[in-house]
């Protein structure tokens, strides 16, 4: 396989617009920017990633603006004009920066593109990805009453999403699961508490058990993994980690604490494609199905997610929703669609879609071209 050099990066920040503001218990979002990260390697090929931050750091310690910090002062001086044998290099040479996942992942990922453009392949084939479809759930915010969440699982099941996950929080979870089961008792359906409750909840979290969840989701604090191996004794319902799974590392300690039974696998979340994929395969040895979670991303991270999914452990469907249930109009053309609750993978080169350049030029807020490995810091090489 061809090694790839970027000789060019260019940070193209937009501004997009959800279609339908989306609630967690970490506030609404109606808008975010979105730094979309273009590498150009020496032969004119172009890979793409993006942020999947939004604009408050309030789901980790991340916003846009500091990954666009991060990637300029740190992260683009240590890749360009260096020969890059393969992808899965990128991660460790991000390591003298802590944290600061999800910029890395937004640079990784269009490393991981332009490698697999390079090297004439879909992005599926060089993660060493087989399924050609892909099963689809649907995240849902959180609504104002459990009649006005009924209706839109409702709406969610007849447009055929295979998984439903809803928001629970203290005061809005057993009325609001009820319901639900009360209309739709067979359907596969998680709860995510988005880091809600403590141990103090556990008697109170033991009464979802009744109601046959595919799993909790990131039930405690969203740097935990102790307490949610207390909490998971005590429950009969799986817990599936989020927020508290930052890398290998945490997954090998949850796995080792029985914390979870399941892993939401982020992309940006991880630090990046190698990172998300050595986290599936240390699940698919301890059999603990994974699924791959959704950062409300435009295209361009959403078709990451998909052809990350194509890996055998991703045995649950995702948070991947298709462009139009997030956008009037997507930045990847052509659109992101389902079909009987399933996502095509594109057999295209790297990512499959092509970039909507109209579309990012349109919402543009500011473009960098960065060709220089200089920074204003000490740069390890
Ligand atoms: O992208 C999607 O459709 C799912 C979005 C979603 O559920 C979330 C996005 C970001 C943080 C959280 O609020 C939540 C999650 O925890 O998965
Ligand atoms: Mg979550």
């Amino acid at each position: 396989m061809k090694s790839i050099t970027i000789k060019e990066v260019v940070l193209h920040t937009i501004n997009v617009s959800l279609k339908a503001p989306f609630t967690t218990s970490f506030g609404t979002i109606h808008t975010k920017d979105v730094c979309v990260v273009e590498v150009i390697d020496e032969s004119g090929i172009s890979g793409w990633g993006e942020t999947v931050t939004s604009d408050e750091p309030y789901y980790n310690e991340e916003t846009t603006h500091t990954a666009i910090y991060i990637l300029k002062d740190f992260l683009i001086p240590r890749i360009i004009k260096k020969e890059i044998t393969h992808p899965k290099e990128i991660y460790s040479m991000f390591s003298f920066v802590r944290r600061n996942q999800i910029a890395k992942a937004a640079l990784e990922t269009a490393m991981w593109d332009v490698y697999a453009k390079k090297n004439g392949k879909p992005l599926y084939a060089v993660l060493g990805g087989e399924k050609k479809k892909i099963a689809v759930g649907k995240s849902i915010g959180i609504q104002e009453t459990p009649d006005h969440l009924v209706d839109k699982v409702g709406q969610y099941i007849d447009e055929g999403f295979q998984k439903i996950k809803v928001k629970i929080a203290p005061g809005a979870d057993l009325d609001y699961i009820s319901a639900i089961r009360e209309s739709y008792p067979n359907i596969p359906l998680m709860a995510d508490a988005n880091s809600a409750y403590t141990l103090d909840h556990v008697d109170h979290l033991k009464e979802l058990d009744k109601y046959q969840l595919m799993m909790i989701e990131q039930p405690l604090a969203h740097d935990d993994i102790i307490d949610h191996a207390i909490l998971q004794k005590a429950l009969r319902t799986p817990i599936c980690l989020d927020e508290s799974i930052h890398s290998y590392d945490d997954a090998r300690k949850a796995i080792k604490l029985g914390s979870c039974q399941i892993i939401n696998i982020k992309i940006g979340r991880v630090g990046g494609l190698q990172e998300a994929i050595r986290i599936h395969n240390l699940c698919k040895d301890h059999n603990i199905p994974v699924w791959c979670g959704g950062m409300l991303e435009t295209g361009i991270g959403r078709a990451h997610n998909l052809h990350m999914t194509t890996l055998e452990n991703f045995t649950l469907p995702g948070d991947t929703a298709p462009s139009s249930h997030y956008w009037e109009e997507d930045i990847v053309k052509p659109e992101i669609t389902m079909n009987n609750g399933y996502i095509q993978v594109p057999d295209g080169l790297g990512i499959g879609f092509k970039i909507h350049k109209g579309k990012i030029d349109k919402v543009s807020i500011q473009t960098e071209r960065i060709d220089s490995e200089k920074s204003p810091h000490p740069i390890p090489h």
